[in-house]
């Protein structure tokens, strides 16, 4: 039996981000290995029209939790869904639920955060730094809690090279930042966000290292452990390959290329591409929690959990695969074919987003307007531009984060829970990995269906046809165009002629002599 799925069970676990990516296969692999735990918590805000009952229904009735539903058939039980707002003050929890949650639980995973990379700096900052100070104060009131696990991201340094598994301190004081964030208004926050974040990329890796800084000073006696995952992708190997839910990061990105409206994208292509898959960063989230709780470590310990250091690949190679999979499995309805063009080069990347992004739209959108319709793919373009350009950052760097927590973690658990709670990343087979991701991408994002795929080869033949003939008018065009205006190309096309026209008498006669 494995040690960690029986301390989970008969415990009363709290996880915020529970209706997120990550949450999600949190909930799932909790209820499949530890089916006798007592009540997962979880803090949920209505969204989209849909009640907290109706949301916990929905992530239940996925395909996700068809394994748990076999081994834990009253999971709906143990599920204990409270409406809680993290953006406001207590989360808005009802005194009765405060009051269930303070007495009872046992273990805390911290996920919820706003992952937009152009949030305002007052909401990033509200729910990556303050609500994880009040999740603090409300831990330190509970006396059955024995750890309180907080996700941050591998980047929270990303301004640094070489990350070390320990806490970095920010050039300002993350109490300095809340304070002045309540009476500053919104103008100024703006103005002064740049010289703020300095060095870091975006609003919200900026705000989740200021958040690592709350965990540091706020900690008080709290066993706390702090995880930090890479790039989290599509589930590995559980509860099966490919799983996948939303279209952040590289998802997006995927979708983009397979559908055929991303070619080029700017990319530094030998540069490690720091994927991790979600099921890996769960198991040792797991793994995490239990030896916090038992072993009690004196300080908080952080744990990396990335690829690039144990079983690196890099963006070349996944772009290749990701071709290679479109090849077997595309995706209905290519507005293109697929194509992947990396370039490191600024005026290179400009001229692919002018020819093979910015100049197809407008031709398609032209094609509306003269059939009667609304055009739509210039904006559509320009937003996916912008979204690849806030990407940028992160796949023309490599970074290098030592593990040695991670591994220090892994070589105190038994074969059993090593198997059980795999976070042994030098197992994992890229170009499978790979092949499944794009697999879930199109199953379980774009909802395709697998019987779709004869006709969509037939598609991507005919755009294939049009490319051709498109490229051969055009160069038709230009070359007549060039013709009509310069002497020497008029010399160079009589000098082709005329060789075309001697080469093929030389074989006539060749063959007329033979016979
Ligand atoms: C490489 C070579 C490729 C070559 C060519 C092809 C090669 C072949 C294949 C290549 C292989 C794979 C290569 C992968 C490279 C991946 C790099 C990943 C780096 C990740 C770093 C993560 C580091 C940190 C990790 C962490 O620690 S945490 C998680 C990270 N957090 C995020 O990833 C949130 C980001 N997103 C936002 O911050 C917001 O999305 C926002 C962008 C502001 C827009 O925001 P806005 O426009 O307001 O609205 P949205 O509703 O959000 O989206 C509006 C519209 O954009 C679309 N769209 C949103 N997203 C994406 C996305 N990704 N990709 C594409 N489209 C996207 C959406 O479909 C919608 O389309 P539409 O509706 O217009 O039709
Ligand atoms: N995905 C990735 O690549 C990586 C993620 N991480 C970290 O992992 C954690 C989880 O990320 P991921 O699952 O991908 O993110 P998601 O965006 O999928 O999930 C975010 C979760 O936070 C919840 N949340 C956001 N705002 C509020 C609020 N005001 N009140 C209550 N709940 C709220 C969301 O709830 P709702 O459903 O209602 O919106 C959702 O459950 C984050 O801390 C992130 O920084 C780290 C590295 C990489």
């Amino acid at each position: 039996m494995s040690t960690i799925a029986a301390f989970y069970g008969g415990k009363s676990i709290l996880i915020t981000g529970a209706t997120g990516f990550l949450g999600k296969v949190l909930m799932e692999k909790l209820f499949r290995t530890s089916p006798d735990l007592k009540v997962i918590y979880i803090l949920v805000r209505p969204k989209a029209g849909q009640t907290l009952q109706q949301r916990v229904f929905q992530i239940l009735d996925s395909k996700l939790f068809e394994k748990v539903k076999e081994v834990c058939p009253n999971v709906h039980e143990k599920i204990r869904a409270i409406y809680a707002d993290l953006n406001q003050n207590d989360f808005a929890i009802s005194k009765e639920d405060m009051q269930e949650l303070l007495s009872c639980t046992n273990i805390i995973f911290h996920c919820a955060a706003t992952v937009r990379f152009d949030d305002t700096l007052r909401h990033a900052v509200q729910l990556n730094v303050t609500a994880t100070r009040q999740l603090l104060l409300m831990a330190s009131q509970m006396p059955k809690l024995e750890a309180f696990i907080h996700i941050s991201t591998a980047y929270s340094n990303c301004n640094l090279k070489h990350i070390d598994e320990v806490i970095y301190p920010c050039p300002v004081e993350q109490k300095k930042i809340i304070d002045s964030l309540e009476w500053l208004d919104d103008a100024i926050i703006d103005e002064i966000t740049p010289k703020l974040i300095r060095d870091w990329p975006n609003i919200y890796t900026y705000t989740k290292a200021l958040g690592e800084m709350v965990v540091q000073q706020e900690s008080r006696n709290l066993n706390i452990a702090i995880i930090r995952p890479s790039i989290v992708g599509a589930t590995w190997q559980e509860p099966f390959p490919g799983w996948v839910d939303n279209i952040n990061g590289p998802n997006g990105i995927i979708i983009a290329t397979g559908k055929g409206f991303l070619r080029a994208i700017k990319a530094t292509p030998m540069a490690v591409a720091d994927v991790i898959p979600v099921d890996t960063v769960v198991n040792l989230m797991l793994a995490v929690g239990w030896y916090t709780a038992v072993h009690r470590p004196k300080s908080t310990l952080v744990y990396h959990i990335t690829s690039g250091n144990m079983n690196p690949c890099n963006w070349h190679k996944m772009g290749v695969q990701v071709l290679a999979t479109f090849e077997k499995i595309p995706f209905e309805r290519p507005f293109r074919r697929p194509n992947a063009n990396f370039t490191s080069n600024s005026f290179t990347s400009q001229y692919w987003n002018a020819v093979s992004h910015r100049a197809p739209a407008i031709i398609y959108d032209c094609y509306l307007r003269l059939t009667g319709r609304k055009p739509r793919m210039t904006k559509l373009m320009n937003r996916l531009l912008r979204t690849v350009s806030m990407l940028e950052y992160f796949i023309n760097r490599s970074w290098e984060w030592s593990t040695y927590n991670t591994e220090m973690l892994m070589s105190e658990l038994s074969p059993e829970d090593q198997r059980v709670f795999n976070f042994d990343v030098r197992q994992l087979n890229w170009l499978e990995y790979i092949e499944n991701y794009v697999l879930g991408v199109k199953k379980y994002l774009l909802k395709e269906d697998m019987a779709g795929i004869p006709k969509a080869k037939q598609r991507l033949k005919r755009l294939r046809n049009i490319h051709y003939l498109f490229n051969t008018a055009l160069f038709l065009i230009a070359w007549r165009l060039l013709i009509a205006r310069s002497q020497m190309a008029r010399n160079v096309w009589f000098f082709i002629v005329s060789f075309c026209y001697k080469f093929l008498s030389y074989f006539r006669a060749s063959s007329t002599l033979k016979v």
